[in-house]
């Protein structure tokens, strides 16, 4: 646990769009932008969060490229939760704006243990009329979010490197079954990383930040085809002319990006560069859209866990694996069985 925690706040492959302007602090006078979660819908959290100012911060849990995340407590129940606090100017882009209400939009939709939980969006009031019109000022958009104590699977590889293959499925198994969760609402993810995906206390992993992701149905995909983190993008979200990427309906983009993160796991960074090679735009473009993809396929691993790599990482995004397919994967299915939670929270909180 404090190795986790010590090592929170390094950085990780990070290539998406300049970050917006951050606070340092939260000003806890906003209003609510949807109600707060009733007691009998989150059996975890039994607190009513009306204001901002019910909550008090604790400490800084990390920084992302839109904010500052907080672990906070609720005064009246001590409750804790994570509060993630995107703060804007008014030189703040109509686009990170819309980035940004899209996130709120599709929390207030998610309801499953797979995905994180979150139990209210208070903002300012600057920047969200439908047209973004009124955005004079800036402001802060906070959301009060599920506190998950093991941090991102970005935190524990920094602090332990690599995940034995039997965690790793487990992995695996909770993201494929948030993404089944998803992609059943029509909801795709599009920045499946692990930074997004964050550990519990009982060992239970769950998708965060939905801050690209998008509905399919009537939305726009020419337009922000290459918004999310371009290190586990697609091929066809890539280079969408030469892999069909216009047709392609969003959801395999997710498959491919989780194929990444299992690998990564597996040999302890980013699998598609060589160690010390710099994930620069030209360099991903070269192993994700063209000719023979520098795939490190670990001697060691089992054939379940290299069939399910080839199963994630086939570049025609018509012929790879959907996710109920790969629920069904033997590297899912049977070694999952091999580990427990408790051996999962034994390896993120290990005792010194
Ligand atoms: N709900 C949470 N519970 C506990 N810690 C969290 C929670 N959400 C985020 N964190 C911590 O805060 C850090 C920053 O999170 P944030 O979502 O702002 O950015 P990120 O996902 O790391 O990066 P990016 O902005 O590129 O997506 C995470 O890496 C994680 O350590």
């Amino acid at each position: 646990m404090t190795l986790v925690r010590e090592r929170r706040h390094q950085q990780g492959l990070r290539l998406s769009p300049p970050p917006p302007p951050v606070s340092a602090t939260a000003d806890f006078t906003h209003r609510s932008l949807f109600p707060a979660l009733s007691p009998a819908s989150s059996p975890d959290s039994p607190a009513i969060i009306e204001s901002l100012s019910d909550l008090e911060k604790v400490e800084v849990l990390g920084h992302g490229d839109g904010g500052t995340v907080y672990k906070v407590r609720h005064k009246k129940s001590s409750c804790i939760y994570a509060l993630k606090v995107l703060r804007f100017d008014n030189n703040a882009a109509t686009g990170i704006l819309q980035q940004v209400a899209r996130e709120a939009e599709i929390l207030k939709l998610v309801d499953s243990p797979y995905v994180i939980r979150c139990h209210g969006v208070f903002d300012s009031g600057a920047f969200m009329s439908p047209d973004h019109s009124n955005n004079e000022g800036g402001g802060d958009l906070c959301f009060v979010m599920e506190y998950m104590e093991g941090g991102s699977l970005h935190d524990v590889l920094r602090a332990r490197q690599r995940l034995p293959e039997q965690l790793i499925s487990r992995v695996a198994k909770c993201v494929l079954q948030g993404l089944r969760y998803l992609h059943a609402m029509q909801i795709v993810h599009r920045d499946i990383k692990p930074s997004n995906l964050l550990i519990n206390g009982r060992g239970e992993i769950k998708i965060a930040d939905f801050g690209v992701s998008h509905m399919v149905a009537g939305a726009d995909e020419a337009c922000d085809l290459h918004m999310g983190t371009y290190a586990y993008m697609s091929p066809e979200r890539f280079d969408p002319e030469r892999w069909g990427g216009r047709n392609a309906d969003g959801f395999a983009g997710d498959v491919w990006s989780l194929g990444l993160v299992v690998l990564q796991c597996y040999v302890g960074r980013f699998p598609l560069i060589g160690p010390g090679q710099k994930p620069d735009w030209p360099t991903l473009m070269c192993v994700i859209c063209f000719g023979d993809q520098r795939l490190e396929m670990p001697e060691t691993a089992s054939p379940e866990f290299r069939s399910f790599i080839w199963r994630c990482l086939e570049k025609d995004w018509r012929k790879r694996a959907k996710v109920d397919e790969l629920l069904d994967h033997p590297f899912v299915n049977k070694t999952c069985c091999a580990s427990t939670d408790q051996e999962l929270v034994n390896f993120v909180f290990p005792v010194d």
